[in-house]
Formats: C-alpha cells, structure tokens, sequence
C-alpha cells in the first residue's frame, strides 16, 4: 500500500483531528529516529498508524482485543481506551497488510509503554506527546522539559507526565506506565 492509499484509508476510521494528530506523530517521530539512528521509514509508518484505533468504541476495544487473543487486565477492563494500542496493531497487521514486527511492537506499547521498549518503541511513545498538534500549557512544559534529553530521560519524563496527570484527575494509572518509568531511572 502507499502512503497515500495508507491515508485516504485511515480517514474512514479517525477523525480530523485524529489525523492531523497523527501526521504530527509521523512527522516528529521521522526526526527522532534520524537524530537517534532508527530506521525512519519504520518510525514514519508506525507514527502514521499508531492511533488507527482510536475512533473504536469501548465495548468495540474489548470485542476487537478478545477476538485478536490480547490479554485484558483489570485495568484495561476499566479503562478499555488503554487497548487502542494492541488493537491496532492488529488492525494495521490485518487491514493495512503490514507485518513487521518492529512497527507492530512500537504501535501495540505507545501508550502505556513498557521496561522492554526499544528505541523505535521510545520514539513513537514520546512523538505522540510532543508533536506539535497537541496544544496545551501542560505539553508546551513537557517539550521544553525533554528537549535535548537523552532518549530515556525523555520517555521517562514523559511517564512521570502522564502518572501525575492520572494523579490530579484521581484517575486509575496503569502500573506498566509505573515499571516502564522505574526501568528508566
Ligand atoms: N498509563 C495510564 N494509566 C491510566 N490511564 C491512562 C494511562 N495513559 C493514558 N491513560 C488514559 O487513557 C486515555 C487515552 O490515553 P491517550 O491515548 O494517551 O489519549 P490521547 O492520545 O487522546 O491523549 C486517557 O483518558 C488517558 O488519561
């Protein structure tokens, strides 16, 4: 498939918005991978695709994730926004016919990360963070504060947003997000 056609198909299953974000993600992440020594093609492809599960429903998450075999904790059984990684890494493996399993991998862990990520995992999970779609005061912060950061440190301050974000909401917080930032210190 070509980008384009890669396109024209994910604006049947996202919204505008949802796009234009993940044009970002692919373009942030393309930098990243180029500054860090990681294939930029597979960064460009798995920032893409990375949200292509994101207009699913919750009770279509969990139909999807049991269909394709994926584990469903007890917080994903909450929170089953939290699938819209796994699942579609499924979906980009079955609809976009892409079977590599370094893109599948990156896009599966972007938002809960994970201590065994790789750098393109690091890449795509930071891209979805900084790139420049997202507005808000809270992020402008984040970019100023992983700027220059070695990889790890930068994913790691992006877990400890994330943890003190779900904190303030008093919110559920992952704990694989916990022991992703743990591994990093
Ligand atoms: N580690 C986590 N633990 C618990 N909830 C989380 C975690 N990460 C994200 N969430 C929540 O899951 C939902 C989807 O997260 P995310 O995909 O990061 O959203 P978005 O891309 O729209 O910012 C949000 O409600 C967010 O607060």
């Amino acid at each position: 498939m070509t980008e384009e056609e890669i396109i024209r198909k994910l604006k049947d299953m996202i919204s505008t918005k949802r796009l234009k974000h993940s044009l970002g993600v692919r373009n942030t992440a393309v930098k990243l991978a180029s500054r860090y020594n990681v294939s930029t093609k597979k960064a460009r492809w798995a920032g893409l695709l990375h949200d292509c599960a994101k207009g699913f429903s919750k009770k279509l998450l969990l139909q999807k994730a049991k269909e394709f075999g994926i584990v469903i904790d007890s917080v994903c059984q909450k929170i089953p926004a939290l699938l819209h990684g796994p699942v579609g890494a499924q979906l980009v493996k079955r609809r976009f016919k892409i079977s590599d399993q370094d893109i599948l991998q990156a896009i599966s862990l972007h938002t809960l990360g994970s201590p065994q990520m790789n750098d393109l995992d690091k890449i795509i999970f930071l891209a979805d963070y900084i790139e420049p779609n997202r507005d808000c005061k809270a992020i402008d912060k984040l970019r100023a504060k992983v700027k220059g950061q070695p990889l790890n440190e930068a994913v790691r301050i992006a877990c400890d947003n994330t943890i003190r974000y779900n904190l303030e909401q008093e919110a559920i917080i992952h704990p694989q997000t916990i022991e992703t930032r743990n591994s990093l210190l």
